[in-house]
């Protein structure tokens, strides 16, 4: 029997994740969407073929739902499911922050929960989901919630505790390279390139660097050793970022997206 999955309050990471299915065979005919205002469950339904319905129509006919609304949005969106949500659905949440727990309490007793921390680049099959099971999840609901993630990138199974480091690192991670690849470009127009030949330099360097950490086996300290020359450029420039405090900035500021995951818990941070 096909399985029904609808992606409830489809924004940037609902989209990317529908697209991202559709991408990996999935029939749209298989897939529902719920949008908060009309004229974006229209745009949805004819970028995609998708039918678009409300929240509990979702609920109703969707073996599996993905809660895909900002966390602060979570709880009006649970006090509309609530009433429709049968036992045998699996919900799973793609909100930073909020514990399973949250959605087992507002939803129908024994509810199968699983928490996904997802990132952007789902939308290129190059996304990171990291998967926690709540305490009603089986194993076959973290294969079911791994057969929708699995398409889009790499999954990793943590225990809960850790989604919210999770989220610090691969849920917000991309930002933190593209912020580096902006102030990066920056820097070459200040050495006097043109913005869009210093745009190309970066990204390649990042995609080249990035292949090289995924495909070489290599430790990063040994891959930026082999570009450091003795004397070098490499070394005035690592000399700079180690005096302006780069390596506390980045432990500092993936402590405080750790943190302000943890605020979001109870959906109203
Ligand atoms: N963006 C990212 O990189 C990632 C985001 N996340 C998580 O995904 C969730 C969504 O984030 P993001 O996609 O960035 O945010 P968006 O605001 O783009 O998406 C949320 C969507 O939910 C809609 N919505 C809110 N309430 C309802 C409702 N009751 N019924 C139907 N639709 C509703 C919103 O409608 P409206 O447009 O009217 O506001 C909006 O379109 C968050 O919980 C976030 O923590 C997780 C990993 C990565
Ligand atoms: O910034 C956020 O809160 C969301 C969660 C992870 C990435 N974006």
């Amino acid at each position: 029997m096909t399985q029904k999955v609808a992606v409830l309050g489809t924004g940037k990471i609902g989209e990317a994740l529908l697209s991202g299915m559709i991408r990996a065979g999935w029939s749209p005919d298989d897939l529902l969407v719920t949008a908060r205002r009309p004229e974006r469950a229209e745009e949805l339904r004819a970028r995609y073929g998708v039918e678009a319905v409300s929240n509990a129509e979702a609920a109703k006919a969707a073996d599996t739902l993905i809660l895909a609304a900002k966390p602060q949005d979570m709880g009006a969106l649970l006090d509309e499911l609530a009433p429709h949500v049968a036992a045998d659905r699996l919900v799973i949440s793609a909100a930073a922050g909020i514990p399973t727990a949250f959605f087992e309490e507002r939803l129908t007793e024994g509810l199968a929960v699983v928490r996904v921390m997802p990132n952007t680049p789902v939308l290129v099959d190059e996304g990171m989901s990291v998967i926690s099971a709540g305490s009603h999840a089986t194993e076959a609901h973290l294969v079911r919630t791994e057969d929708i993630f699995k398409p889009v990138g790499k999954t990793l199974r943590v225990p809960e505790k850790h989604q919210d480091a999770a989220t610090a690192l691969s849920g917000s991670g991309p930002a933190y390279f593209y912020y580096l690849v902006e102030a990066m470009t920056d820097a070459g127009i200040l050495l006097g390139l043109p913005r869009a030949q210093a745009h190309d330099l970066i990204v390649q360097s990042a995609i080249g660097a990035a292949v090289m950490l995924r495909d070489s086996g290599e430790h990063p300290v040994k891959l930026r050793e082999a570009v450091t020359s003795p004397a070098g450029t490499t070394i005035s420039a690592i000399r700079e970022l180690e005096n302006h405090g780069v390596r506390a900035a980045l432990i500092a500021a993936l402590e405080a997206a750790r943190d302000r995951s943890r605020e979001l818990a109870s959906g109203n941070g």
